[in-house]
């Protein structure tokens, strides 16, 4: 198997293969999943133009005048389209912003999409096209692939992904204001509550934890416009999510990651897409009892998303993370 530094590559095109190259495309995304929670993934399948037409259009609705993007700020996190701000005050009184997110459902498709910001106009398209093509080309065969890895079947979560729940976050990361000094960090170290996490960027900035050595690992980033013939498209980056680690009982570890952005003498923005693959709000995640044994209890307890926006919404009060509160010791 490939790997860009420490950072391993799947080839998606093996999954579609002879039975195979299946098969050992299959133990790759086992092994990844178990010993690191991250990967990049090639040969998926989506093209090099969705894939930079959706930053575009994420770029051009943060170019949107203030009042337009705020016009869809609310503090009610269960709203299916919402503008969040995260910032912080420096020491001169000084406001820093980390970043600004629009969060958007977007599986299904149809049922979401007339709630998404009807600016900029192509907005609509350009993104629609990309939440289809990742779910898909990408999510669909790989959560396949993740059960089937786990000896459960290549479609032991096929219903209930198809009655699940997607959602996009969008992200600014504007260029540090002079005074910030190396405070670059903009997204704290976290894992995502989803099965698997699919992040596209314009830039680099996104830090993978690697879990046997302790270090950050930089995901290696390429923007798809380089040379080459056809140019090789922009790199598109999985994490294993809570839910996965909690339905495999652990053996595939959820990824914890970061965002740092402004080191150096940067005056641009990064903006970047993750797409997150839930089940329906009230559907429990639960381990797979296959995956339990004497040696193997069941170390998790089960969870909906519902539980984990009340979780949000209550504050980290324990200062635990929703994963760890979920362990059973
Ligand atoms: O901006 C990124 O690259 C990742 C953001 C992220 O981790 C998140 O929104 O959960
Ligand atoms: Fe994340």
């Amino acid at each position: 198997m490939d790997s860009a530094g420490d950072v391993p590559i799947i080839d998606l095109s093996k999954l579609r293969g002879t039975s195979s190259e299946r098969s050992a495309a299959v133990q790759d995304v086992g092994r990844v999943c178990q010993e690191k929670g991250f990967f990049q993934v090639i040969n998926h399948g989506i093209s090099t133009d969705i894939l930079r037409n959706a930053l575009a259009a994420a770029a051009a609705f943060f170019s949107l005048p203030m009042d337009d993007r705020s016009a869809l700020a609310s503090d009610d996190i269960t709203l299916p389209v919402r503008y969040v701000t995260s910032s912080s005050a420096l020491d001169g009184g000084e406001v820093k912003v980390h970043r600004h997110v629009l969060k958007q459902y977007s599986y299904p498709l149809e049922k979401w999409i007339g709630n998404w910001p009807a600016k900029p106009s192509q907005y609509r398209e350009k993104m629609g096209k990309y939440a289809r093509e990742v779910r898909n080309k990408l999510v669909s065969d790989l959560m396949e692939a993740i059960t089937e890895s786990l000896g459960l079947g290549r479609y032991y979560l096929s219903s209930q992904m198809e009655n699940g729940f997607e959602m996009m976050l969008l992200s600014l990361y504007p260029p540090p204001p002079v005074s910030s000094g190396s405070d670059d960090l903009r997204c704290g170290d976290h894992t995502d509550y989803t099965f698997i996490s699919v992040i596209l960027s314009t830039h680099e900035g996104l830090e993978e934890l690697d879990r046997v050595t302790g270090a950050w690992l930089a995901a290696p980033h390429r923007r798809g416009a380089e040379g080459g013939s056809p140019p090789p498209p922009p790199s598109l980056t999985v994490h294993v999510g809570d839910c996965l680690e909690a339905m495999s009982n652990g053996r595939y570890r959820a990824a914890v990651h970061r965002v740092l952005w402004g080191r150096g003498d940067t005056d641009t923005s990064r903006v970047s897409i993750t797409s997150l693959t839930n089940w329906a709000m009230d559907e429990s995640v639960e381990v797979a009892k296959e995956l339990v044994d004497d040696r193997h209890p069941t170390m998790y307890k089960g969870s909906t998303l519902r539980d984990y926006t009340r979780f949000l919404l209550a504050g980290r009060a324990s200062g635990s993370t929703f994963l760890e509160s979920l362990k059973i010791n």
